[in-house]
């Protein structure tokens, strides 16, 4: 299938929004005179993304709270950027758990409905924020621990395989992968190279084309976490393998992390807008657009 790009968004207007939401988000404020920003960190007031430090130990425990499913809103996405910088200038901090608030659910993945009916721009706007979580986790100088304490598809499974580790709770009902195939979409090939790097390229085309959703044993069967444990022992875990990896110079750590991930990264930096283009083009198809819009309704029929 040839992705052409069709719809064009000039690239200065694709960060204009993004800029305004971090702005908000982050309670700069804009002086009278309108030159330049100031931050003011007491401000700063997360809805979406709870930060729970432990300087003394040197860790932080993010939580996603977006009830119900944690869907990856763009103000979710915005949060996560900006509480993960904001850990990244700490210097007591060294190391990051990521989990859920959500009873049951890490992450529902991308927010359906930032991706249905809207128009190009936010299209875009949407997509650029989603690059940007991934490059900012994917290449982040903090060790980061996954503690998977729910269903984590697509998106959610992804911000799971940024990090160093994956520690998933033991109950069957939870599923990870990159189920994108079953809603008609189709995986960027960022999203496919991190995956390849963490099960292996066979593992990859098998679990991708059809759109597998691991339960906890088989997804450690195939690497796709490292460690199943009791759900109440996710975090406790998940800070204990921290620990073992804080155990590591820095320095050391960091470079030797880097060394592994740029050039995965830099295949996505080199043609940020060009993906942006492409999702645009291929988000706005009608087609796909029809097949979001029946898993929607299949998944609020579920209900009834
Ligand atoms: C060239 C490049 C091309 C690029 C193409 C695009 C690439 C896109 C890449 C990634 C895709 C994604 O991440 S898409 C999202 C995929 N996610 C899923 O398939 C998960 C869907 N959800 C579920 O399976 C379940 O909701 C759950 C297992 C996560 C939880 O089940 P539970 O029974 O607890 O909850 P409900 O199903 O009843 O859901 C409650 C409520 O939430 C709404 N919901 C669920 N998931 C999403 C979502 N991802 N986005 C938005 N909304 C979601 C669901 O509809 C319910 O809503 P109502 O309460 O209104 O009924």
């Amino acid at each position: 299938m040839a992705l052409t790009a069709v719809i064009r968004v000039p690239s200065r207007a694709l960060l204009r929004p993004w800029a305004r939401l971090r702005d908000a988000a982050l309670g700069w404020i804009e002086p009278a005179g309108g030159g330049g920003v100031e931050v003011s960190a007491q401000r700063f007031a997360s809805q979406k993304v709870l930060v729970e430090p432990d300087p003394a130990a040197g860790v932080a425990v993010m939580k996603f709270k977006n009830p119900p499913v944690n869907s990856l809103s763009l103000e979710l996405l915005t949060e996560l950027v900006i509480s993960l910088e904001k850990l990244e200038n700490d210097k007591t901090v060294r190391g990051v758990v990521l989990t859920s608030d959500c009873p049951g659910i890490f992450s529902a993945g991308l927010d359906l409905t930032e991706m249905c009916g809207r128009n190009p721009a936010h299209y875009a706007e949407y997509w650029k924020a989603v690059q940007e979580m991934w490059l900012r986790l994917y290449l982040s100088n903090l060790v980061l621990v996954a503690a998977i304490n729910g269903a984590s598809p697509a998106g959610g499974c992804l911000i799971a395989l940024t990090c160093d580790y994956r520690v998933m709770a033991d109950n069957p009902k939870y599923c990870i992968g990159l189920n994108e195939t079953l809603l008609g979409i189709v995986a960027p090939f960022w999203f496919k190279d991190n995956l390849v790097n963490t099960i292996g390229h066979r593992a990859s085309e098998r679990a991708l084309q059809l759109g597998l959703l691991f339960p906890p044993t088989e997804a450690l069967q195939v690497g796709m976490v490292d460690k199943v444990v009791p759900k109440d022992q996710v975090q406790s875990t998940a800070l204990s393998v921290l620990a073992q990896w804080m155990a590591i110079p820095d320095h050391a750590r960091q470079l030797t992390k880097n060394m592994m991930r740029k050039p995965t990264a830099d295949r996505l930096l080199k043609q940020r807008d060009a993906d942006i283009q492409n999702f645009v083009s291929f988000i706005s198809r009608d087609s796909i657009q029809k097949s979001l819009q029946m898993y929607l309704e299949k998944l609020k029929q579920k209900k009834g």
